[in-house]
């Protein structure tokens, strides 16, 4: 498990391990860490001796750990730089160390033409709001070259906490944080600023709260959570999962519903509606019926939305679904057709998967409030709702209504930005909670399991929403390899 804290409780933690240590050996640490990255980086495209190194300095202890580095540097034989954006409140410390070891400290950028790295130590987690004018003109001219850029803990202008970017902002190739991720780095809009990341420990782990404020499951995590039958195992016992999805109108949403509940884990698939059809036509092994919901047969969990169109039989398949007493999950038009005090009173959990459109509608809030505040948008919708929301995008993010951390999901590509590949999603996630897993667990299994699947079938070209469905068990492999 990937875990990232807020910067509260990253500098409580912080000052509990000072009280333990020498006088600075936190900052040395995170230096050393740093100038090995920034010495791979510059062995990428040659040595680091002879190589001319800019850093970007502000006024806090970002720019001193960027001094400190930039002096092993120096100290390796690179020509180091130091740009400071207010001399006279630098790191004391951290620019004698510079000079000592043969750098140079200037006010003013000069030539970037020769520059091979750029490293950002303008602000970390101490900066507010977007990049100062001054600041911003600075990172805007020395990144205006070819020289890679290597952000210390952040890059400056973003916000740790949120991921969100009020204003300009450092855009990075690769980012170096110290003791722990930061919400900032794993969440977009900030995430997109970071580029590759790497983590330095400096110690901090054991001084860190039990319970992080954002967790990202990797691998193992995944592998562990899967739904894998037993020798006892029978269809019914794996969990039978509900489909209420598609319409005359939109008979595909069915299908790649049905295609993602076929590849969840669960026993059996179960559609209601419409577009029986059309699933009969393509899946031979759905147990379809064309009638509304309740008179469907018993299922483990409910998957309702996609694709459902407006009509009243629609608006019934929700409200029947809804009155189950099985775990729900909620789509697409489901979410505009939902009665919201039906969703709260709900007993068994429920999952909702809105884009950022759809969240923008349910919180009455503009689609670009939502995409630049992510975070905020899914725990307010799950604390709204009660129930477990999965807020798909860019970086897709999993919140249960109470104090479990969010969970970001670090697969996925943009070429999941195609029709129909959300309707994979809500099956996949609703045929994992029929086999039994909890509402978070279903929703960030399936998440990454869908980001994975769709890597694959990606693999740098555009994609099909049934290319995805049809990757999922190959995503699956891997993950239990
Ligand atoms: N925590 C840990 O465990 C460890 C932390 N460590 C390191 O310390 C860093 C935190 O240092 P920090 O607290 O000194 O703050 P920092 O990020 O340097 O920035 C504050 C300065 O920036 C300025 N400034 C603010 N906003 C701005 C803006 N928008 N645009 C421009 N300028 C802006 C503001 O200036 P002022 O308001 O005074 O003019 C203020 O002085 C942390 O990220 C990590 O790198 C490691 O050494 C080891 C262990
Ligand atoms: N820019 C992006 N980067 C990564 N994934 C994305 C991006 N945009 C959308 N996605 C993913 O693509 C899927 C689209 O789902 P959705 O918006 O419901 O589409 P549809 O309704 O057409 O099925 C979701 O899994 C979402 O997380
Ligand atoms: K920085």
């Amino acid at each position: 498990m990937r875990h990232a804290y807020s910067v509260d409780r990253v500098r409580a933690a912080e000052r509990a391990l000072m009280a333990r240590v020498p006088e600075g050996a936190l900052m040395r640490r995170a230096a050393a860490g740093l100038a090995v990255v920034c010495g791979d980086l510059l062995r990428r495209n040659g040595r680091v001796y002879g190589s001319r190194v800019l850093l970007l300095v502000g006024s806090g202890d970002n720019g001193g750990d960027t001094l400190y580095a930039g002096a092993a540097l120096a100290r390796r034989g690179a020509g180091v730089r130091a740009v400071l954006t207010a001399p006279d409140k630098a790191h004391p410390g951290g620019r004698a160390a510079l000079l000592a070891a043969g750098g140079r400290v200037t006010g003013a950028l000069g030539d970037i033409g020769t520059v091979d790295l750029v490293v950002d130590g303008i602000t970390g987690i101490g900066g507010r709001g977007g990049l100062r004018p001054d600041a911003e003109r600075l990172v805007r001219e020395a990144t205006a070259g070819r020289a890679p850029v290597l952000a210390v803990d952040l890059p400056s202008g973003v916000e740790a906490d949120t991921g969100q970017v009020l204003g300009p902002a450092v855009r990075a190739d690769a980012t170096v944080t110290f003791g722990t991720y930061k919400p900032g780095l794993l969440i977009d809009p900030a995430a997109e600023h970071a580029g590759a990341l790497h983590l330095v420990d400096i110690g901090l782990g054991p001084e860190l709260p039990e319970r992080p404020d954002l967790e990202a499951l990797q691998y193992a995590d995944v592998a562990a959570l899967l739904p894998v039958p037993s020798g006892e195992s029978d269809k019914y016992r794996r969990g039978v999962v509900g489909v209420a999805a598609g319409s005359e109108r939109y008979p595909g949403a069915a299908v790649l519903a049905v295609a993602g509940a076929l590849h969840g884990g669960a026993g059996a698939v179960r559609y209601a509606g419409p577009g029986a059809d059309a699933v009969i036509a393509r899946f031979p092994e759905t147990l379809v019926h064309p009638g509304r919901p309740s008179e469907a047969g018993r299922v483990q969990a409910w998957v309702v939305g996609p694709g459902l169109g407006d009509s009243s039989a629609s608006a019934t398949a929700v409200a029947d679904v809804l009155a189950s007493d099985v775990p729900v999950l909620v789509d697409a038009d489901g979410l505009r057709l939902m009665d919201a005090d039906a969703v709260r009173a709900r007993t068994a959990p429920t999952v909702l998967t809105p884009h950022a459109g759809e969240a923008a509608a349910l919180l009455g809030a503009a689609r670009a409030e939502v995409e630049a505040g992510r975070l905020g948008a899914v725990r307010e919708l799950a604390a709204r709702y009660r129930a477990t929301v999965l807020l798909k995008g860019s970086t897709t993010l999993v919140a249960q209504d109470g104090d479990a951390p969010v969970r970001v999901n670090p697969t996925g590509t943009s070429w999941l930005a195609t029709a129909g590949s959300g309707d994979v999603l809500s099956g996949l996630t609703g045929s994992l909670l029929a086999a039994g897993l909890d509402p978070r667990d279903a929703a960030s299994v399936g998440a990454y399991l869908h980001g994975l699947a769709a890597r694959r079938s990606s693999d740098g070209a555009p994609v099909a929403a049934r290319d995805v469905a049809e990757a999922i068990p190959a995503a699956w492999r891997d993950v239990y390899a």
